[in-house]
């Protein structure tokens, strides 16, 4: 039976219903008002699954090298609420093209449109979707970023209690124009964060997203020592941090094995996949990935199988079909699955609905994409 949640109630939690079991899953900050509530005991946030579920809702999913893909957030186009149902079928879509893992709550994941309550129903939905189609060993980061230390606290919390596997967190922006990207600042929130949350950390550099605070390979490989802050996704694009971050990072081991790094550098878009592994980075995290899953893995194993003339060919599709994604943002993946794939709908208020005009654009923007895509998939 696919899930289904009630309306929220005035405190903000809600119904949950998978395979006719209710569960009532509340926030943290449902519970404890002013203050930091301590992380839920697994067995109160399990209470109301299946035993079969318990067992895999909190195991440890390591995080290897591939293609991880920010997930879309998908709403009901009359009422815009939360489309649970189209959020697990889509998880579980992904799963089947073979990517690597999943993360919820990222920039193509409308996060910002998202209350607390409905952050924790969507990584929930997420992570029951795949472990009921048995890709329970598949890892779900979660969108963790607040403007506030004690907020970015709590969201990671909350990651976990929704069976969320890592944080993905973007340094605070609002305030950034006070403090400089390797400020003491930004080292003292990523630390205090990690010491504080019940999952690792994956720093998330995306100047475009927070005021321009653009973290320098210095910054990232001194949180990188931290034990708890375990890779970074790096959407700026710089390839010469990328390589550098890397590079530091690497265990000097003699066991190293590279399929295992300690810390994870990923490309933040996918049209730098090829670009990435040349320079020693380990996949991707881009949300080109939710629209063409199977291109983006092909590329990165044409790479790593050293066939790099046909690894080149498909990047150019691919980095083709991602300015696209990049110039219209959540509007045109969403618009791209809707004409390529039959589902996708709208982003929710205040963005836009694309006109007529984006539409038949972003569709052909896509088509050499999607052709390729339905060719590898048959779907
Ligand atoms: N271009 C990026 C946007 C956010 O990081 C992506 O592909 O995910």
């Amino acid at each position: 039976m696919a899930p289904h949640v009630d309306a929220p109630s005035p405190s903000g939690s809600f119904t949950v219903t998978f395979d006719g079991i209710p569960s009532r899953l509340t926030t943290s900050s449902d519970a404890m008002p002013g203050s930091l509530a301590p992380p839920r005991s697994h067995s109160s946030i399990n209470s109301f699954e299946s035993d079969s579920l318990e067992e895999d809702f909190h195991m440890t999913r390591p995080l290897v090298p591939g293609v991880y893909v920010p997930t879309l957030c998908f709403f009901d186009p009359e009422t815009e609420d939360v489309d649970i149902n189209a959020i697990a079928r889509h998880a579980v879509r992904l799963a089947k093209s073979g990517v690597t893992g999943l993360a919820t709550q990222g920039s193509n994941g409308e996060a910002v449109h998202l209350t607390h309550a409905e952050r924790q129903l969507v990584t929930l939905a997420t992570r029951k979707a795949l472990n009921e189609a048995g890709f329970s060993h598949i890892p779900v980061i979660v969108g963790c970023g607040a403007q506030s230390t004690r907020e970015t606290i709590q969201y990671c919390r909350e990651a976990w209690e929704a069976g969320g596997d890592y944080a993905l967190v973007l340094p605070p922006s609002y305030y950034a124009p006070l403090f400089a990207p390797s400020s003491k600042t930004i080292e003292q929130y990523f630390t205090t964060v990690a010491d504080a949350s019940p999952i690792p950390l994956i720093i998330y550099n995306f100047p475009g997203a927070v005021n321009g605070l653009d973290l320098s390979s210095d910054a990232i490989i001194k949180l990188a020592q931290h034990p708890k802050i375990v890779g970074v996704k790096l959407t700026c694009g710089n390839t010469g941090k990328l390589n550098r971050v890397v590079a530091s990072t690497r265990s000097q081991s003699k066991d190293y094995d590279p399929d295992k790094p300690d810390f994870l550098v990923l490309a933040g878009s996918a049209d730098f996949s090829i670009q990435s592994l040349i320079a020693g980075g380990h996949g991707i995290l881009a949300g080109l990935a939710n629209i063409a899953p199977k291109a983006c893995i092909k590329t990165i194993e044409l790479y790593k199988a050293g066939k790099y003339s046909e690894a080149q060919k498909m990047q150019e599709i691919v980095s083709r079909g991602d300015w696209t994604a990049i110039q219209g943002g959540v509007l045109s993946v969403k618009a791209g699955l809707q004409a390529w794939l039959g589902y996708g709908g709208f982003a929710r208020s205040p963005l836009p609905k694309p006109t007529p005009e984006q539409t038949k654009s972003w569709k052909e923007g896509f088509k050499e994409l999607m052709l390729l895509e339905k060719s590898m998939t048959g779907c």
